[in-house]
């Protein structure tokens, strides 16, 4: 699914208003049923709702809304805040369309804010995309207020304040949203960890936007779907044998870290490999031969660090490198060398990207379109330098993909994919159960995994990503956030892949 931009989102509808012959009135009645029966179905009638409309569409938004509601048994207050005499056309229809029992009232200065108590709902309807300035004097006071009050806000479209696409300068209020509740597509903006507070738990309801325009539309942000991954999911083949889903190698695990050997591999298996060969410090044979007996085993000369790679190297499809390796003078030799010699695709994660980071001689050896980077977004830092803020860290691994010809799969609440070509993916699934050791190592797993059926790096990197969040929701319903662990993430992996397999409900 594509991300659009507040201007693309305006085309968008101004497409599908052409397209369709409706009016502009008739796609924002559309957009008002569509945020109504969302809203109906979170709060039972009878609730008190006070309704907030801007000067613009938003606004316009909301008073339709405010009659729709009215005729369902809420008790409903409705403000038009600030100066609405040159408000949008669409605004005018409806307040004319209002019905005369429900009168508005004009909030033109602080004073007149009402009081609202905890137990009421605020909806927010002040701004939308058409934002173009942060929002500071009267508005500004306006949303602080609501935000003080302690009512459950919900915004309709975006949280007044907020821009869509870029970063709110310092001095913009912005609203405390309880929920969001965008329409047709999900924003930029709702996808990023700054935004927590202001967007809430999201929604996108659908208001039927052309769906030429959104095939058509170029945009180089994505949101990856359930649709999206199975399409990509290949069914293994009745005469197929162990040889044709790849050979991977794992150089993971140092003394006192071959737990992440033990989880990477445990993934890798769970994610459909052929073939599995670990190489490790001597201190974990026992462990690994023991945890993971589907694996082959490979012993480093050195007791406790990686510092070799195996002499048959060429024979493996893919090698997936660094949970839990360390910095070890003898490990950075390792790495040096596997980058100066090896043709393999490589998962490049946890002391590996550390080690890759501090040295400009290794990130030029990375071969082109080859490498996916796993980060978490300390170790991106490193790789990068510091960033100021998320859209920052986001042109950073724009930047860092394109320079590199490398993949990296951000990782975080919606976990941001970069492309060579510039693009990038977040991912839809996952739970805060995952914020826990050892899920990194899990998401190498997976994906070496994928790169060794031969699934193309961008895939592997989609499909892994998107799995790894999946099997952790599915975790969810057992374990909970609270309680889960990255072995979990793993025990339910089969059911995640399950999932993807079996036809779209
Ligand atoms: N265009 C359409 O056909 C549809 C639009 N929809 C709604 O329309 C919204 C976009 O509407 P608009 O483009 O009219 O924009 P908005 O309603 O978001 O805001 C535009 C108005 O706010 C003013 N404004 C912007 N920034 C301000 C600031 N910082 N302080 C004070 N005033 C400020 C502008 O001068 C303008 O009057 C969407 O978010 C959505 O809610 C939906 O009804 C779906 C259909
Ligand atoms: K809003």
């Amino acid at each position: 699914m594509k991300l659009l931009t507040a201007t693309q989102t305006r085309e968008a509808d101004a497409f599908t208003i052409k397209e369709e012959g409706i009016t502009s009135t008739d796609l924002m009645e559309r957009a008002a049923r569509a945020f109504t029966c969302w809203f109906e179905n979170k709060f039972p009638p009878g609730r008190e709702v006070h309704i907030f409309c801007g000067p613009g569409n938003n606004g316009g938004d909301g008073l339709a809304v405010a009659r729709l509601l009215h005729g369902r048994t809420y008790t409903v207050r409705l403000y038009l805040v600030g100066d609405t005499t040159n408000a949008s056309d669409d605004f005018k229809v409806n307040l004319e369309r209002l019905p005369h029992d429900l009168k508005p009232t004009q909030l033109a200065q602080q004073a007149a804010m009402p009081e609202l108590s905890q137990n009421v709902c605020v909806i927010d309807a002040l701004f939308g995309t058409g934002l173009n300035r942060p929002v500071t004097g009267f508005y500004g006071g306006v949303i602080n207020s609501l935000n003080d009050s302690g009512a459950c806000i919900t915004s309709i479209d975006m949280p007044s304040g907020l821009y869509t696409d870029s970063q709110t300068p310092e001095e913009g209020a912005i609203i405390k949203a309880s929920y969001t509740i965008s329409f047709e597509l999900p924003k930029l903006a709702f996808l990023l960890p700054q935004h927590e507070e202001f967007v809430g738990e999201w929604h996108v309801v659908k208001i039927g936007l052309s769906q030429q325009f959104l095939s058509e539309v170029r945009a180089d942000l994505c949101y990856t779907t359930r649709e999206d991954v199975q399409r990509l999911i290949r069914p293994r083949k009745k005469f197929s044998h162990k040889g044709i889903y790849g050979h991977a190698l794992l150089l993971c695990g140092g003394y006192g870290k071959i737990g992440a050997a033990v989880l990477a591999a445990r993934a890798c298996l769970r994610s459909g490999v052929g073939l599995l060969t670990i190489q490790a410090p001597q201190a974990g044979y026992i462990i690994l031969q023991t945890a993971v007996p589907e694996a082959m085993t490979l012993t480093d000369k050195n007791r406790r660090h990686l510092s070799e790679l195996p002499r048959e190297i060429d024979k493996f499809d893919v090698i997936g490198v660094g949970p839990g390796l360390g910095t070890e003078r003898v490990t950075k030799t390792a790495i040096g060398q596997l980058l100066a010699t090896s043709h393999h695709p490589l998962v490049i994660d946890a002391d590996a990207i550390n080690i890759i980071a501090g040295s400009e001689k290794l990130k030029a050896q990375l071969p082109k379109k080859k490498a996916i980077f796993t980060p978490h977004p300390k170790e991106f830092e490193r790789l990068v330098g510091k960033v100021k803020n998320d859209y920052d860290r986001l042109q950073h691994l724009r930047e860092f993909c394109v320079e590199y010809q490398c993949y990296v799969t951000l990782k975080g609440s919606h976990t941001a994919i970069g492309t060579p070509e510039g693009k990038v993916y977040f991912n839809s699934t996952g739970n805060s159960g995952m914020a826990t050791g050892g899920t990194g190592d899990v998401l190498t797993g997976i994906v070496t995994a994928l790169v060794g059926q031969a699934y193309t790096l961008e895939e592997a990197c989609l499909l892994g990503v998107y799995v790894h969040g999946l099997a952790a929701d599915l975790a969810l319903h057992t374990v909970g956030a609270i309680s889960m662990t990255a072995s979990d993430v793993i025990d339910h992996l089969p059911k995640a892949f399950l999932h993807l397999t079996r036809p779209m409900p």
